[in-house]
């Protein structure tokens, strides 16, 4: 008991003293800590309060909340966050915070101002290198060398009809040669469409950016599929995590080493080819169709500083970069949607039957005939209103302080998009827009005098999935013949429907981005051979 006793009281002693010491400490240095960060997390709030542009914030309570909370936010609740802001806000603008820095959301009222702006003022490429952390990831390329850009407008888009035949090859290649697609005419075959469409895609996309034999090697395939997911998932985990901690952070991020890699093992494949092809080109060897591809015409039509063989791998790795997920995620979504409205299936068989019977088979159309598909392609634009892979989109980065129609000044450094999802589905724009109707662009393409409108590679200002004027996308044109292509195929060939009691698979979100759910399955029997396409 005596010794319990003692205990105790030395016991309260030491506790009594360390107290003290604690309390006398407290102040200096503990305390002192939690008022400095203190002090500094209000002086850095009240300076983006005070140098922040000034109209309504989304998707955070006020500058005082803490930027991780509303990254996270936004991360998974941008669809909302931005579509009430839009509902609040329509003719204005708005602005979310992203770790690196706001984004201003622009009213469409804005979309012609902004349609003929050249880049010196308001830069595209600037924007979304600032979107996928470009400048941490080596990427600036496509800021000083514009040839990739240069090439789809003058090569690939007037040579469409050529490449429609080498597109339906390589098709054809990987539907016979990949063991992904069902064999069976009798039996439902469970498919995941989202990783078969992807191995399709990359490898037609692959024979017009780098033509034959390199669009069959398997080490271009998987760079051209697994740089773009590396880049993404760098993008997405960066965006939640403080700025100023970035530079560090990209030298320890596994996304960055990896996308460095493929950087690398793509130029370790295209110099030597850039160098054969050069010399090929140079001795008037390279011709004919060996020559219709986007490496080839780089190497013809680009100026002495854009051809090092090096820039070129790197825009190759780029060029598959922005195109193939956005096509993969167009077939997919169109097939998820014939899978939930089969009523389209037997009227889109009769159109491309109606085509062959004025055009000949299919393996000789030309561009003139995918034309033709008026509901494939409005089917098309009316999942891709629906399904987006963007909310987004329309991107600058001012470089200028730029005036627009109704005096509003956009600041030099600011960077602007448009709600565009928001846009399109407002019930002024579209109407009925929760009612998916694959007629819808047919319709109107018959009022008179917009026969060429309403398309699914047209762009107006209430359409901006592939942005609008002078810098929309490049590649649409390609991008709907490739989809057309696909899509003719699989309808022509296959069945399809979902599992018993299984619908339209959910659509994964990260950010603004838009994914269909890549483990959603379909089932798919393959047809008589008398009802495929005959080739
Ligand atoms: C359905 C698929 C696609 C979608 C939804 C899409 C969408 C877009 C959008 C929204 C832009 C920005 C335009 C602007 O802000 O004004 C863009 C730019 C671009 N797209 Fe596409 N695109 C697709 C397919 C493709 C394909 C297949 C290619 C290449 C063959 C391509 C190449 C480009 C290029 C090179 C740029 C310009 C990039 C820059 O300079 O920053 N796109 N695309």
């Amino acid at each position: 008991m005596a010794s319990q006793n003692s205990y105790s009281s030395l016991n309260s002693i030491v506790v009594n003293k360390f107290n003290e010491i604690a309390q006398k400490d407290d102040i200096p240095w503990r305390s002192g800590i939690v008022v400095l960060v203190g002090t500094l997390y209000v002086l850095s709030a009240l300076r983006e309060y005070v140098t922040g542009t000034k109209v309504p914030l989304v998707g955070r309570a006020s500058v005082f909340e803490p930027l991780f909370i509303s990254n996270f936010r936004f991360l998974n609740n941008a669809q909302k966050i931005v579509g009430d802001g839009y509902a609040k806000f329509k003719n204005r603008t708005f602005k979310y915070n992203r770790a690196d820095g706001e984004i201003l959301v622009l009213p469409a009222r804005y979309v012609n101002d902004l349609r003929n702006v050249p880049r010196s003022t308001a830069d595209q490429t600037r924007a979304q290198l600032h979107n996928f952390m470009g400048h941490q990831l080596n990427l600036e390329v496509i800021i000083r060398n514009k040839l990739y850009f240069r090439v789809l407008q003058e090569k690939v888009t007037p040579n469409l009809n050529n490449l429609t035949a080498p597109m339906q090859d390589e098709l054809n290649y990987a539907m016979a040669n990949d063991k992904e697609f069902p064999m069976s005419e009798d039996e439902w075959m469970p498919v995941k469409p989202s990783h078969m469409i992807l191995d399709v895609v990359a490898r037609i996309s692959a024979r017009i950016f780098v033509g034959l034999p390199m669009c069959r090697n398997k080490q271009w395939l998987e760079i051209s599929i697994k740089f773009t997911e590396s880049i993404f998932l760098y993008a997405i985990t960066m965006r939640l995590l403080p700025f100023g901690l970035h530079k560090f952070l990209s030298l320890i991020n596994p996304n960055a080493w990896k996308a460095a890699s493929y950087v690398r093992q793509a130029k370790q494949l295209l110099v030597p080819e850039v160098e054969r092809r050069g010399q090929k080109i140079q001795a008037g060897e390279e011709k004919g169709s060996d020559h219709q591809n986007i490496l080839s015409w780089m190497i013809e039509i680009g100026k002495e500083d854009e051809t090092s063989p090096s820039d070129l791998a790197h825009l190759e790795v780029i060029l598959s970069m922005v195109s193939i997920h956005a096509l993969e995620t167009n077939v997919v979504q169109t097939l998820y949607d014939l899978g939930a409205h089969p009523e389209y299936i037997q009227p889109l068989r009769e159109e491309i039957l109606q085509v062959i019977k004025e055009n000949g088979p299919w393996m000789q159309w030309k561009k003139t005939a995918f034309v033709k598909l008026r509901l494939l392609d409005s089917l098309m634009k009316e999942s891709q209103r629906l399904n987006p892979p963007n909310i987004l989109a329309y991107h600058r980065m001012m470089r200028k302080d730029l005036k627009l129609s109704d005096g509003t000044v956009l600041r030099s450094g600011s960077h602007t998009c448009m709600a565009i999802n928001s846009i399109q589905n407002d019930p002024e724009n579209t109407s009925d827009p929760e009612v998916f109707d694959g007629y819808r662009y047919y319709t109107m393409r018959k009022r008179e005098n917009e026969e060429h409108l309403h398309q699914f590679a047209t762009t107006d200002p209430k359409s901006l999935h592939f942005g609008h004027g002078i810098y929309a996308c490049p590649g649409r044109f390609f991008a709907s013949l490739e989809i057309k292509i696909i899509l003719i195929r699989l309808i022509m060939d296959y069945d399809f429907k979902f599992p018993e009691g299984q619908g339209r698979p959910e659509n994964l979100t990260a950010y603004e981005y838009i994914f269909p759910n890549p483990e959603g399955v379909l089932l798919m029997k393959r047809r008589k051979a008398g009802e495929r396409l005959q080739l």
